[in-house]
């Protein structure tokens, strides 16, 4: 008999993603970090606060003991926001594999699958694609991809999750999946300023189009494999994000060129943490990334969004493949 799956963390994707382990027919056990809301959640069997609508089905276990829930378990998915998932990954034991499902970068900026390395993880895999919580906990159609150095794991993240409702494809780019779900909150955040300061239809394509032509620079820079960034953890994720109304990333930009606050409710906004490091990233190293820069001078208050438009409207003209 196949072993029950932990999902770690029951914000809104934590949540939908034990509900698609149980769709796939295995049992989940989905970990909360604060014991009163695990009981909550366990009694009520609806999470109210991160995924209204959505009933939890019967063979979905809640807890807030982690131990427990990975003592019987080969892997587990990871799906706190990556402030937590240092922490995380370092109270879990050696040998369990560890599925990464934040959209996010370690503290230094780099890659969390290369912490869970450097925490002595050794079985690591990330889970990326347009995967809005609030449709996938629905079982709404959906396409994900698993990528792994090691394809056993990622294999066995596959038969986990798959069901009629949900298609997940395997790959062995990992850390171009990871990052494609990284940059792509950048590139959402810019779209929904966008949005906040009705610039069009015309202003989110073109958008869209350059957004995409920097995540494959970006990715092409540290070694991705050259489709991944037009496949589902990068056009597909990047078109989900930029353009739903789901999206936390979309809204919070949106907000902030109204002049709001961009905070979601409580919910996590990454793109708000992700596009400070990767402006540092990208000066340190000599990469133009400019609608990262233009995203990082605006959350980060030296910019108004309007500023932000004039740089990149504003940059010297060229041809449209350089660069
Ligand atoms: N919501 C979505 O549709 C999707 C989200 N993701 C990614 O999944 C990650 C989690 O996002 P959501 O579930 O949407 O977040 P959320 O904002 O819905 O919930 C966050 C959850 O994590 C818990 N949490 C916060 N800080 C924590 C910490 N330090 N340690 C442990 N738990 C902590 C909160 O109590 C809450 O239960 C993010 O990196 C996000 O980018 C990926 C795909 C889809
Ligand atoms: O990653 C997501 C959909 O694939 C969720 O995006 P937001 O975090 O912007 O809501």
């Amino acid at each position: 008999m196949s072993r029950p799956v932990p999902v770690l963390g029951a914000g809104g994707w934590g949540t939908a993603l034990a509900v698609a382990v149980a769709r796939a027919d295995r049992e989940a056990i989905l970990w909360a970090r604060r014991p009163d809301f695990a009981s909550r959640l366990a009694e009520v069997r609806e999470n109210r606060e991160y995924l209204p609508g959505v009933s939890l089905p019967d063979t979905v276990t809640v807890t807030s003991d982690l131990k427990s829930a990975v003592a019987a378990a080969d892997f587990a998915l990871v799906v706190v926001p990556s402030v937590g998932v240092p922490e995380l990954l370092a109270a879990l034991p050696r040998e369990l594999g560890v599925v990464l499902c934040a959209k996010g970068l370690a503290p230094d900026g780099g890659r969390l699958t290369d912490l869970a390395r450097e925490l002595g993880l050794t079985h690591v895999a990330v889970l990326s694609g347009p995967n809005h919580a609030e449709e996938v906990g629905r079982g709404l159609p959906a396409a994900t991809v698993v990528a792994s150095a090691d394809p056993d794991l990622a294999q066995a993240v596959q038969a986990a999750l798959v069901s009629p409702a949900l298609r997940v494809y395997t790959s062995t780019d990992e850390l171009g999946v990871e990052l494609g779900g990284v940059l792509k909150n950048v590139i959402a955040l810019a779209a929904g300023m966008g949005d906040g300061l009705r610039l069009g239809d015309n202003a989110k394509a073109s958008l869209i189009t350059r957004g995409l032509r920097e995540m494959g620079r970006y990715l092409e820079a540290l070694g991705a494999h050259e489709d991944t960034v037009y496949g589902l953890s990068g056009l597909g994720d990047l078109v989900a994000t930029a353009t739903s109304r789901h999206s936390r990333n979309r809204a919070a930009g949106e907000a902030i060129a109204r002049g709001e606050s961009p905070a979601q409710g409580g919910k996590v906004v990454e793109g708000l943490r992700t596009a400070g490091l990767l402006d540092v990233w990208a000066t340190a190293h000599g990469h133009d990334l400019p609608i990262v820069r233009a995203v990082a001078k605006v959350t980060g208050g030296e910019w108004t969004p309007a500023m932000g438009l004039a740089h990149l409207m504003e940059r010297d003209a060229k041809p449209e493949l350089e660069g």
